[in-house]
């Protein structure tokens, strides 16, 4: 078997059961970022209620809960929203088209596959070396908004209903987007549209459905390798019943606690070039299971590809001075970084 064909199977390899994964899932044990610890303590992630952002809240409620933000963004780098106003019943019908997805026949999962070396569609890991240890996962990668950029060929006619169920979950998130991006400009003392105007009205969201089917050894394979999210601001769906999101703060791993009807959020790479280092953008990876898949969704914004980003300039000073160099298409220089086996954010260094 060639690493393309394998990179297309993960499902099918669980479905048969409990031999061995193959070679290239096998995560190398000696990786800077740790062995693989399938259940380590939980993290101290706030949770932060959003409706508190919105009137009709006294100042004193809306000041206690920015600076519970600011503070989560900085020391916890990672945080979980309520208040947020999606209802239980339709994130489980998020969740629950999304899993009939994965278990459709892969004939049917295929009429939506992803091309090579492009986003979106259905597939799984995207090869860009040869050494890639491969991540134990499926996905379904859809662009979302600007709504013009929506390629309908690729969004799932089966099951009945995932279409429509994207375009309003789509729309829910991009309001909890919009509420935190100026929240986070209003924790740090910044006009509320700060970083708003920065990546553009244009913005591109992206929705990613992660299958994680499940495996016999937690302990060699990972769903998803240690990464950090390149783009602005990052919303995920997790699994109802099935932990496996883990984040690292100063060198340990945390896992993540299931909060009913939470959303999790992550700062992506974009955001910490445009907070000039105050926020960054977790490292974060994701267990697999023996006996149970995980579904998760992550939708994620990140700035106009044409759209020069860069420190807003009140947060740049004497004291702390700019870190990054202004950068265009920051999706480039993560997957030439990728290649070189250099991480993004090192080489926009000033
Ligand atoms: O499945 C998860 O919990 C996280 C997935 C993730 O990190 C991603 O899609 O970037
Ligand atoms: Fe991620």
């Amino acid at each position: 078997m060639d690493i393309v064909s394998l990179s297309k199977g993960v499902p099918e390899m669980a479905i048969n059961g409990d031999e061995p994964p193959p070679p290239p899932y096998v995560f190398n044990k000696q990786s800077i970022f740790g062995s693989i610890d399938v259940s380590p303590p939980y993290g101290p992630f706030p949770v932060i209620d959003i409706s508190l952002f919105s009137p009709p809240s006294s100042s004193a409620d809306v000041h206690n809960e920015l600076e519970k933000l600011r503070s989560a963004l900085i020391s916890a780098r990672c945080f979980q929203v309520i208040g947020h106003g999606i209802s239980s019943s339709f994130l489980d019908k998020v969740r629950e088209l999304g899993k009939q997805f994965f278990e459709l026949p892969m004939e049917e999962k295929q009429k939506y596959a992803r091309p090579t070396n492009q986003v979106e569609g259905y597939g799984s890991n995207m090869i860009v070396s040869e050494n890639q240890v491969l991540d134990w996962s499926d996905r379904l990668s859809l662009s979302v908004f600007p709504e013009d950029t929506r390629n309908f060929h690729y969004w799932p006619q089966n099951p009945s209903g995932f279409r429509e169920m994207l375009n309003e979950y789509a729309k829910e998130v991009k309001s909890v987007e919009q509420t935190l991006y100026k929240a986070i400009a209003k924790s740090l003392n910044l006009e509320e549209n700060s970083f708003l105007k920065m990546v553009g009205e244009r913005a591109p969201v992206r929705a990613r459905f992660n299958f994680y089917p499940r495996c016999s050894r937690p302990d060699l394979v990972l769903g998803v390798k240690p990464h950090s999210d390149t783009g602005g601001i990052t919303i995920l769906l997790q699994d109802k019943d099935v932990e496996g999101l883990q984040v690292r703060i100063d060198g340990n791993w945390f896992k993540i606690a299931i909060i009913p009807d939470a959303l999790v959020i992550n700062l992506g790479d974009q955001m910490q070039i445009m907070s000039n280092g105050i926020f960054k953008s977790p490292l974060h990876r994701v267990v697999t299971n023996p006996e149970k898949l995980r579904m998760s969704v992550a939708v994620v914004s990140e700035a106009e590809v044409d759209k020069e980003i860069g420190a807003v300039d009140e947060l740049v000073n004497e004291e702390r001075p700019r870190l990054y160099k202004n950068v265009k298409n920051f999706g480039a220089v993560v997957y030439e970084s990728y290649q070189k086996e250099q991480i993004a954010l090192d080489t926009i260094t000033a």
